[in-house]
């Protein structure tokens, strides 16, 4: 299969990166949120508007994206994949804010995965354009300008957890993915 890996929510962990760079700048004055407390997908729309500038700053900021850590359980189950003979790529959506966001998801692959993974990296405002078998994705609905490929199976978050469809988690990957049927109509 051609899988389709999102970065953000799904191998590099953007909530946890979050919440650590939140208490460390604003938490005297309103303390991060707990994960399991999520219940929208954009971390802003999860805090009161008087903070939506603070919020933003935390992930325009240098470094965030370069530092953030892995989601347990994602570099195994990449390597697994990929023994298993799939075509696994990372797709990934960087912000409008692309200065240091762009070239730090670079680097965390590089750091993370080793650089020839980089070659891996598709980068992109619009998922439905790629052509993959399934895409791997945190966002409980995925859309562009194009009926997708891929079938979307989502990464399980807290603040995911109203969307249906198959979900999936570093833990439950080899069922889940499993069930998703290929272009040719094989499992
Ligand atoms: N939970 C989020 N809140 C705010 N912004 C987010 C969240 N998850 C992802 N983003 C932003 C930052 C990323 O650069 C893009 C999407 O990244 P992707 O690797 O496609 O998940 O959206
Ligand atoms: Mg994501």
């Amino acid at each position: 299969m051609l899988i389709l890996l999102d970065q953000d929510g799904v191998l590099a962990d953007f909530e946890r990166g979050f919440h650590e760079a939140w208490d460390t700048r604003m938490g005297n004055l309103h303390p991060a949120l707990p994960l399991e407390q999520r219940r929208a997908f954009y971390v802003r729309d999860d805090y009161p508007d008087t903070y939506r500038n603070e919020v933003e700053a935390v992930y325009h900021a240098q470094g965030f994206y370069r530092d953030l850590p892995v989601i347990s359980g994602a570099i195994e189950a990449i390597q697994a994949l990929l023994e298993f003979g799939h075509d696994v790529r990372i797709c990934t959506s960087p912000l409008n804010q692309y200065r240091f966001c762009l070239p730090e998801k670079y680097e965390w692959v590089e750091r993370n995965l080793g650089p020839d993974f980089v070659h891996r990296m598709i980068v992109t405002k619009d998922k439905t354009v790629i052509l993959g078998d399934v895409l791997v994705d945190d966002k409980p609905s995925v859309t562009g300008t194009r009926t997708p490929a891929w079938q979307h199976v989502i990464f399980d978050q807290p603040y995911n957890r109203q969307a249906d469809g198959p979900r999936m988690t570093w833990e439950n990957w080899n069922a889940v993915l499993g069930t998703v049927r290929t272009f040719d109509g094989k499992h």
